[in-house]
């Protein structure tokens, strides 16, 4: 692997370099990586406005190969992708086999989700030319791309929420050429699955501008992206500070973009009462495991647990106290999340109104996350919001309330999120319905009986929810939903055949699915 990140065709180089950290051994490690600068921002923003119009206009056939194409080129450097990806994240081997996984199932998803046609929206609204009192235009709505997209990689989600990631593969299926601003945390990863695209870019013929990498240490680089002109949207998943500092930058533009951020979220899980009295201890092993996965780096993570004190309550604690108490510290992600994590596990442990139930085993070498186990009342949780903060990592606190109406008061309290999810038997079925339109208020995704972590790509997945769980609640970011933050409608008024484009025409040559109105 060299340096250089792809621009369209070509490899770029720098004499400015950064090198990524093992976090495993808090060391850096080769080789130095060439860091972008704003004039290789406007060369990448400039190759995707170029390519726009001929690469949104490709039939979906086109760009279906082209999905597959990356999803081929990413699978044959899987080996020496997951090695890295390892090295620069700490993540364990198998949890990144699962996510080149999902990365390249996602892509084809996506390619199939383009041959299905529905992502379209046609709509023909034949004329009425003896309509009275008035005649009636021929109207023909069809969707199309919104423009250059810039895409920010994660940092937990090397592979899946990252250079190919979601964000990617559903601007990409839209027809909007991508500029991605690679995370600093794994820029190895970033440039072999970038060049993964780049040669699938060559392969199918495509306009060279389809897609670019740009990647630096510095937030600047993501800044000069979001604020270039030529780049219509953008898709982002991280922090909450980092995400609204990209919507504030989108919203001042001369002309303003959407910002599809999705940020910050803590997952409720509600005990109702039949169901901890059935399986408290299961739940309580159960809830760990959740929550302990890839030491806790997941947006999904379930961050507190709320439901009505007793001796059931008391059975669940214990289970998964116990659990926590034997859970091994695992490496996170980069030295600044861990000691973010640290920041946060320690303001808990200090505020007057929490208990410390558990702590993992301690934590040797670098970068270990240490898990938590807090407890407070549902009284000292409504009155402090600093208590519904995320602290990203393993930690979770279990909220203890007086009753039904002191769980939905909690609730009520609670910001947007991307999950709640619902510990229920047959007897709870009447509690959960009252609940059920503060929860469905509250969140992108509701589920029964489950976990939140390792979302499902699927077309009725939804992974977004109110803020702050994401900038916009009205999409997705994972699914094959995702592809319309990407696209926008257009209407074609009695415009001859010749000049219709395929989609719309009279004789339906792409053979798209069409709702006559
Ligand atoms: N809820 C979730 O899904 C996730 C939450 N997090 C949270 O984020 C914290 C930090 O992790 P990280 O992944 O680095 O997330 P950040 O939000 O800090 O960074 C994500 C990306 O956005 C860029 N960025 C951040 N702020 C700005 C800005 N003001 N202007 C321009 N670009 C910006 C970063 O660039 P640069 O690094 O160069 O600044 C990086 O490329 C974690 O401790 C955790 O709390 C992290 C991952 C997922
Ligand atoms: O739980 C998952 O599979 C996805 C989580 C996620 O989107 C994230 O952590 O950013």
């Amino acid at each position: 692997m060299d340096g250089t990140f792809p621009i369209g065709a070509r490899a770029v180089s720098s004499d400015v370099t950064f090198l990524a950290i093992d976090p495993s051994t808090d060391t850096r490690i080769e080789p130095a990586f060439a860091v972008s600068s704003e004039a290789d921002v406007g060369e990448a923003c400039k190759l995707a406005d170029a390519a726009f119009d001929l690469f949104r206009e490709t039939d979906p056939e086109v760009r279906a190969v082209f999905l597959e194409t990356i999803a081929d080129e990413i699978e044959a450097i899987h080996e020496p992708l997951v090695a890295r990806a390892i090295q620069e994240s700490g993540l364990p081997r198998p949890r990144l086999e699962g996510e080149r996984g999902r990365t390249t199932g996602q892509l084809r998803l996506f390619a199939k989700h383009l041959r299905a046609g529905t992502w379209a929206s046609v709509v023909i609204d034949e004329a009425q030319p003896d309509r009275k009192p008035m005649p009636r235009s021929d109207l023909r709505q069809r969707r199309i791309a919104v423009g250059p997209v810039a895409v920010f990689g994660a940092s937990n989600f090397p592979l899946a929420f990252s250079v190919a990631g979601g964000d990617t593969a559903s601007a990409l299926a839209a027809g909007c050429p991508v500029v991605v601003k690679g995370h600093p945390a794994h820029p190895g990863t970033s440039v072999m699955v970038g060049k993964a695209i780049q040669a699938a870019v060559a392969k199918c013929g495509l306009p060279e501008g389809v897609f670019s990498l740009v990647q630096g240490p510095a937030n600047e680089l993501g800044a000069a992206l979001v604020k270039d002109a030529r780049i219509k949207a953008v898709g982002f998943t991280g922090s909450r500070g980092g995400g609204l500092a990209l919507v504030a930058l989108a919203a001042a533009r001369p002309e303003p973009i959407p910002v599809y951020a999705e940020m910050s979220s803590i997952n409720p899980v509600i005990l109702f009462p039949a169901a901890l009295a059935a399986r408290g201890e299961a739940l309580g092993k159960a809830y760990v495991g959740s929550l302990t996965m890839g030491s806790g780096q997941f947006c999904t993570n379930p961050g507190i647990v709320v439901a009505v004190d007793g001796p059931d309550l008391d059975t669940f604690v214990d289970a998964a106290a116990g659990a926590l108490g034997e859970a091994a510290p695992q490496v996170m992600l980069t030295p600044g999340i861990h000691a973010s994590y640290d920041k946060g596990v320690a303001a808990l442990a200090g505020h007057d109104a929490v208990q410390t139930l558990a702590r993992g085993t301690e934590a040797e070498g670098a970068n270990r996350g240490r898990a938590a186990l807090f407890s407070t009342t549902g009284k000292a949780f409504v009155a402090d919001p600093a208590l519904s903060h995320e602290v990203f990592g393993a930690a979770s606190i279990i909220v203890r309330c007086t009753d039904l109406a002191e769980v939905h008061s909690v609730l009520e309290k609670i910001e947007g999120q991307l999950t709640i999810t619902l510990q229920i038997d047959e007897g709870d079925h009447a509690d959960a319905a009252a609940l059920l339109p503060t929860l469905e208020r509250k969140a992108g995704r509701i589920l029964a009986n489950g976990w939140p972590t390792g979302v499902e790509v699927a077309p009725a997945m939804v992974h977004g929810g109110p803020f702050p769980a994401t900038s916009d609640p009205r999409t997705t970011s994972v699914g094959t939903a995702a592809i319309e933050r990407f696209l926008r409608p257009v209407c074609y008024q009695d415009l001859p055949d010749a000049l219709l484009p395929k989609a719309v025409k009279h004789g339906n040559p792409l053979v798209l699915p069409r709702t006559e109105g």
